[in-house]
């Protein structure tokens, strides 16, 4: 039933860790790509920084990412999963350390570094909020500042109020990016909603939570598709005497029992089969990957499962509830309809035979 659904959000654990581990990966060649790109002015002196520096830097970054990566790796991001869910905050943090150690061994690039910084961190707004990433663009813009004045006390002719009026429009831009980011995010969140609340009504029964006849349209369609020579078994299942239920005990008993039914079809059936409510009191079972005996054992258990049920729980006990079904099977140029139907017939045949039974049309 999943493969006709398709999923609308990924949340296979194993692929979200893929994915942590793919981004670590893709940020770190991203910061080795900016210490590739420095090579050239090192070189022509552009930059006053000594080859060493520049290992040194190299060698850090990558130590940073290893460590970051080894964290997704043995699981530890787990921990930190109720404050960071998607593990962004302790990378964006120790990115900022990285764009601070850049910029303190070439203060000449500070400015680039420093807008590229935060374009990226705009992003974050998109997936962390706009809360969390405020709080990152702050823990950045200290961290420069703290690096600003780290470098005018090692002499280096730099003013802490030009760097600090250099940064308020970038965190002014930001901001306003941010809010915007942050807004689109959440459209997109209630779009997703929407969209499952839309499929659920348009392909489950409301009251069961089994499919709805939309659904068992598309299943049985699919199925016939799939023409793979083996054949598969649709049977309707029908309450008797629901009538006298609801007339008798009222609808809030009927109901009960129509989730009861629902309940007891889907233990007995495989992860192959399919069941649907298809209005009223009225079922269809579709089994797969199984013969005409199987099929047969199947659906009387589910017939024998609510009698069980009944005399279990003492349900109506004035009335004479039970299950009638009917199955037939599929055959080569069946359709939908004539599948339908000859289950329908082979149901209405048991109801005729005197109910709470399985009439069969099975020419396997
Ligand atoms: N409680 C409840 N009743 C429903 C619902 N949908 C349909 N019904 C009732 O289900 C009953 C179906 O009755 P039938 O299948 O025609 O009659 P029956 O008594 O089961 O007769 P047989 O099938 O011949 O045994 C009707 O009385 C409907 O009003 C529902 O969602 N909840």
């Amino acid at each position: 039933m999943e493969d006709l659904l398709g999923p609308l959000v990924n949340t296979d654990e194993a692929t979200k860790k893929k994915s942590r581990k793919r981004s670590i990966l893709i940020a770190c060649a991203g910061f080795l790509l900016i210490l590739f790109v420095s090579i050239p002015f090192v070189f022509y002196h552009a930059i006053n920084m000594t080859t060493n520096t520049w290992l040194f830097a190299f060698g850090i970054t990558i130590l940073v990412w290893f460590c970051l990566w080894l964290s997704v790796h043995f699981g530890l991001d787990q921990h930190t999963r109720s404050i960071d869910p998607h593990f962004l905050i302790l990378p964006a943090m120790c990115s900022s350390l990285l764009i601070c150690l850049y910029i303190y061994i070439a203060p000449e690039l500070r400015v680039l570094v420093l807008a590229g910084w935060f374009a990226v961190l705009l992003f974050g707004a998109g997936l962390l909020g706009f809360k969390q990433a405020f709080l990152l663009s702050s823990f950045t813009a200290c961290c420069y500042l703290a690096t600003v004045a780290l470098l005018i006390n090692k002499g280096r002719g730099l003013s802490l109020e030009y760097e600090f009026w250099l940064l308020m429009p970038q965190l002014t831009f930001w901001c306003y990016g941010a809010t915007v980011l942050e807004r689109l995010k959440r459209h997109r969140s209630e779009n997703i909603r929407l969209r499952l609340q839309l499929r659920e009504m348009a392909l489950f029964d409301a009251l069961t939570g089994l499919a709805n006849r939309r659904m068992a349209d598309l299943f049985l369609t699919e199925a016939l598709q799939q023409n793979d020579g083996q054949l598969f078994y649709v049977a309707m299942v029908d309450i008797d005497g629901f009538k006298d239920i609801n007339d008798d005990y009222g609808h809030a008993v009927g109901d009960d029992l129509l989730i009861d039914i629902a309940n007891i079809i889907k233990q007995q059936l495989s992860h192959h089969d399919f069941c649907a409510r298809l209005g009223g009191d009225e079922f269809v079972v579709i089994l797969k990957k199984t013969n005409a005996a199987g099929a047969n054992t199947a659906l009387n258990n589910i017939r024998k499962a609510f009698n069980r049920h009944i005399s279990q729980h003492n349900i109506c006990a004035q009335a004479q509830v039970s299950l009638s079904i009917g199955v037939t099977v599929s055959e080569a140029n069946a359709t939908k309809s004539l599948l339908l139907k000859r289950a329908d017939e082979q149901l209405y045949k048991a109801k005729q035979a005197g109910k709470n039974q399985l009439s069969a049309c099975l020419s396997d």
